[in-house]
């Protein structure tokens, strides 16, 4: 169970500096729409949850609220920061970025910025890359494009080097933009600043398009990707609809997590089926799902499937699951397995079909952000500079129930959001899909 040591946050040291904002600051309160920033922000948000704890509301556990702080930690004219994006690519990067950078410079004063290229290897001497100065001229359009103007890369680094290259250029604040494994890297950097005993301040602002990052509300740039799958399950649906025994199989991003296909199927309400990791299927036999799908094909004379990557994995027989250069495991491919079998199946079974294959894989991800997640992305940033200021450390920046919060970086790895199988998600998907709650 979670409790205050989990959600405790850290901090480089007392603020004794007014901050630049201090001034529009001092008639805020705590209200349904801001937390001052003393109070705190209860972590459980049901009275059953919050009963079991059996404890005073006051001893309730609870996060410390995002937000400006009328003092602060660093002295902007003299703090120097640093800008890293890594891991895959996620609508919106550029948005952070360009946030991070007008925030620090239009509203703190700070006057030196640099951006490291390609993600943690842009510390690394042996790689040759070169730091990018950063100022609201560079980022101002920055928004318009996908992908990140600093580049990004998989693969692990020696922290101890990454920290060499902070010292050799002063820095005193990181901003790591990326996902579970960039924050486990950040994590690295922190132990050795803290070895070291120096005082860098390294925040987060948290990056997935599978949603997956524990504790926060969706993330940013997955509205803009799942915008962007639905458009391929559209596709399938027109396709299968014009075909005789037509079936559109879709699959979509999501290794661990089935969040895009979920809501992609709910936003575009065409599909009869949706297959994620979190709910194991059978293939075969009378109630699994090839059975099902020719039984639809039968009836209604198409069908529209949509997989997510990491669904299914233990049908993929000769799939020996290598790893990428981060660590992460790689998949086998469901969706071409899928497009196999079900045409097997349908062509054993003597029904006529035609089915028809997407893949719209990175299409979804390398698109710049749509407005909603571009407004959050900016909030994101300025939340992030705001913590960073403060000297807070070690800690992500994240929306939790519409307040923005700091959550330590080891309780945001310490697990992986999931569709819950049991949760009002996935109870959604079966009403819009007609699907049965198992294959079995
Ligand atoms: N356990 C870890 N310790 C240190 N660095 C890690 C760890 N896991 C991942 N990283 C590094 O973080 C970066 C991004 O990780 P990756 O898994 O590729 O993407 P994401 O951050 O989106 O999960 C990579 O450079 C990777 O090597
Ligand atoms: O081919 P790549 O760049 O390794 O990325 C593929 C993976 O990246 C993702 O888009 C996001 O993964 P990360 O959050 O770990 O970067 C996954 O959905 C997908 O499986
Ligand atoms: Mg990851």
């Amino acid at each position: 169970m979670i409790g205050h040591q989990d959600l405790a946050v850290r901090t480089l040291g007392p603020c004794r500096i007014d901050s630049p904002l201090a001034e529009r600051l001092a008639a805020r309160e705590t209200t349904q729409h801001s937390v001052e920033e003393d109070d705190r922000i209860l972590f459980d948000d049901t009275l059953s949850m919050a009963g079991t704890r059996g404890v005073p509301v006051d001893q309730l556990p609870s996060l410390e609220p995002g937000g400006p702080r009328k003092r602060i930690y660093f002295d902007p004219a003299k703090t120097r920061v640093g800008i890293v994006t890594c891991g895959g690519l996620c609508p919106g990067l550029n948005d952070v970025i360009r946030g991070l950078v007008l925030e620090l410079c239009r509203h703190y004063g700070v006057r030196r910025i640099v951006g490291f290229r390609n993600g943690y290897r842009g510390f690394i001497p042996h790689y040759g890359e070169d730091v990018v100065d950063l100022s609201p001229e560079v980022v101002q359009h920055i928004d318009d494009e996908g992908g990140t103007i600093l580049g990004t890369s998989r693969g692990v680094q020696d922290p101890e080097e990454i920290v060499d290259a902070l010292e050799r250029l002063a820095i005193n604040i990181l901003f790591v933009i990326g996902g579970d494994g960039t924050i486990r890297g950040a994590m690295e950097v922190v132990r050795v600043i803290q070895e070291r005993g120096l005082k860098i301040a390294v925040v987060g602002v948290p990056k997935t398009i599978d949603n997956d990052i524990p504790y926060i509300d969706q993330s940013f740039g997955f509205q803009t990707a799942m915008a962007e799958a639905t458009k391929s399950i559209h596709a399938a649906s027109v396709e299968a609809r014009s075909a005789p025994g037509g079936v559109g199989l879709v699959k979509l991003m999501g290794r661990h997590s089935g969040f895009i296909a979920c809501y992609s199927v709910l936003a575009k309400d065409d599909a009869d089926y949706v297959l994620i990791p979190e709910v194991p299927f059978a293939l075969h036999g009378e109630r699994g799902f090839l059975e099902h799908l020719r039984r639809r094909v039968e009836d209604r004379g198409h069908a529209v499937v949509v997989v997510a990557e990491g669904a299914g994995q233990e049908h993929i027989e000769e799939h020996e699951p290598g790893r990428d250069a981060s660590g992460n495991v790689r998949l086998g491919d469901v969706g071409r397995l899928l497009r196999r079998l079900i045409t097997e199946h349908l062509d054993d079974a003597k029904v006529e079909n035609n089915v028809r294959y997407f893949d719209p894989s990175y299409a979804i991800r390398s698109v710049p952000a749509n407005p909603y997640d571009s407004a959050y992305c900016l909030r994101l940033a300025h939340a992030a500079v705001h913590a960073a200021m403060a000297g807070r450390t070690e800690v992500i920046v994240a929306r939790r129930r519409r307040r923005f919060v700091h959550i330590p970086m080891p309780l945001a790895v310490s697990r992986r959001n999931h569709v819950d199988p049991l949760g009002d998600l996935w109870m959604s998907v079966l009403e819009a899909t007609g699907q049965p709650v198992r294959f079995e």
